[in-house]
This record gives C-alpha cells, structure tokens and sequence, in this order.
C-alpha cells in the first residue's frame, strides 16, 4: 500500500486548478522546486493529488541542479593564459556566468569577422512560382561553422578557450560565427542537449558555451538571461562563459538565455560549445 500523504488543502486547490488549465504535471513539478519545495516531496504531492501515473516520464534527477566547482580560478581578477590575461568583468555563481574582457584583440576579431565573411552564403528561398532557387529578401541572419584547428588563428583562438575554461581542446565543438543584422535574434533557448538525447560516443552532454563578441553592437543585440534578469552588453573583444552541465549529467536550467534583437548597427558572435568529454579521438 502507498503511504498517504497529507496535502494542505490550499496546495491540493492549486495543483488541481493548474493541471485543469492544461498545465502539464511536469511543469508543476518544476514550478514547485524554482518555489522552494524539495524535489521527492514535490513529486509526491503532485503523485498523492492527481496520480503518479501523471509523472511517469519524470527524471527526479533533473529537477534540482547541484553546482560543482568549474575550477576556474578568479581570485586575482584576471585569468592568464600563455599569450594574454584576460579580465574578469562579472562573475555570477547560480547560473554560472563569467564576464570576460581582453579574450581577443582589436584585430583577432577582424580577421576572424572577415574569415567569416567570405565563407558565409546568402539565405535562399525556392521561389513558390518557378521553383527557382533565389535569395531570400528580409532573411538576413547568416552562420558559419569552423572544423576543429581548421587554420592558424583558430587554433590560437581554441587553445586560449581551452585555457580560459580548464577544458581540453579537443571537448570543444567546431567555432560558430553568426552575423545578426538589425531586428535579428536569437530567441530563448538552452544550449544544452535534451537529456534523453545525449550522444555519448561523442563527448556526450555540452556543459559549458563560450561566446565571444567580436564587434561593438550600437544598439540592442544583447545576451539576456531573463531567470536572473541579467542582460550582456556586446564588447569586441569581450566574451562570456557560461556553465551549466556537472559531473551527475544534470543541467542548469537558470542558463537559459537569448539574444536580443539588434536595434541599430550589426552584430557578430563566434560560439564554441563545450562538452563533458572528447570529441575528437
Ligand atoms: O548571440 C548571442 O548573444 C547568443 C548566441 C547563442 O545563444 C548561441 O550561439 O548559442
Ligand atoms: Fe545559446
């Protein structure tokens, strides 16, 4: 026989009339837990009030994340690497966010926006009518990707990621640079992987993104973590680390974040996503 819990009758009201509206019981769960409540109690609340049936899917592992020590020292203000010291702007603990200044200079980021340039393709469209293929007009937003130590400066860029972060080089993904022009963004999202499709065989789960800003945005175009209500200015030069994977496979779900629309001028990115293990033999 399960144990019968007692529910405080304004609790048991609530559960009911959220999970009425539609409310899935995982977001309940969730709800719960950012409120406060122990993760098996909130479960068995929720198990006790509408059934466990309902939770069936729920990985109790997921819904409290433990933070580790990223083991990035940041006593002295600065972290040094073999060919620069990089400042130390902002540092916040839960999420794990770490402002950075000095990552790159003035003409890294240069060459790094012009290698970009050359290699990144105007959007194209099907045209409904003739089935043509033409360029999109009003889609703007361009990426690309660089293969791991694909030339000199990323590989420059790679090391000092690697040093900054305290991860091997080869848990790095290839470095991506977008390019957003005026009302472009990056809408709220996790950096993460679902955690139920995780890829094991290659460095499984991405625990860490690091963002480099590689121009000076006029307006708007900032990273926003609307959890903490923290917005990122764009510097070129500057870039911010982000963590949020620990050694349990569990994510921080506080790292949720976006890019704001850019108001006026452009802006340039490079991210490298950083995973748990090797990806590269
Ligand atoms: O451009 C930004 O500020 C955010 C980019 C981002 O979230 C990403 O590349 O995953
Ligand atoms: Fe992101």
């Amino acid at each position: 026989m399960g144990k019968t819990i007692a529910v405080p009758e304004k609790l048991k009201e609530w559960i009911i009339h959220t999970f009425n509206r539609g409310i899935s019981p995982v977001a309940i769960l969730q709800g719960m837990v950012d409120k406060g409540y122990e993760a098996k109690s909130a479960y068995s609340t929720i198990a006790a009030v509408i059934g466990p049936d309902k939770l069936k899917e729920v990985d109790l592992n997921q819904l409290t994340y433990e933070y580790e020590d990223v083991g990035i020292s940041t006593t002295n203000n600065k972290i040094q690497t073999s060919d620069r010291d990089v400042n130390i702007l902002l540092k916040m603990e839960k999420p794990y966010i770490l402002y950075l200044d000095n990552v790159l200079s003035s003409e890294e980021c240069d060459q790094l926006i012009q290698l970009s340039k050359e290699r990144l393709k105007p959007s194209t469209v099907i045209d409904q009518r003739t089935g043509e293929i033409k360029l999109a007009t009003g889609r703007t937003s361009k990426g690309t990707y660089f293969s791991f130590d694909e030339n000199e400066l990323i590989s420059k860029l790679e090391k000092r990621i690697s040093e900054i972060t305290n991860t091997p080089v080869e848990n790095g993904e290839g470095l991506q640079v977008l390019k957003y022009e005026v009302g472009e963004e990056y809408k709220l999202h996790f950096d993460f992987f679902p955690t139920n499709k995780v890829d094991n065989s290659k460095g499984g789960q991405r625990i860490g993104t690091f963002l480099l800003y590689l121009n000076d945005v006029e307006a708007g175009g900032e990273t926003v973590f609307p959890k903490v209500g923290l917005s990122i200015v764009p510097k070129k030069g500057a870039a911010v680390f982000f963590h949020y994977g620990n050694s349990k496979d569990q994510v921080d779900r506080k790292s949720l974040h976006a890019s704001i629309p850019v108001s006026n001028g452009e802006k340039w990115v490079a991210t490298k996503w950083i995973r748990k293990g090797k990806i590269y033999e």
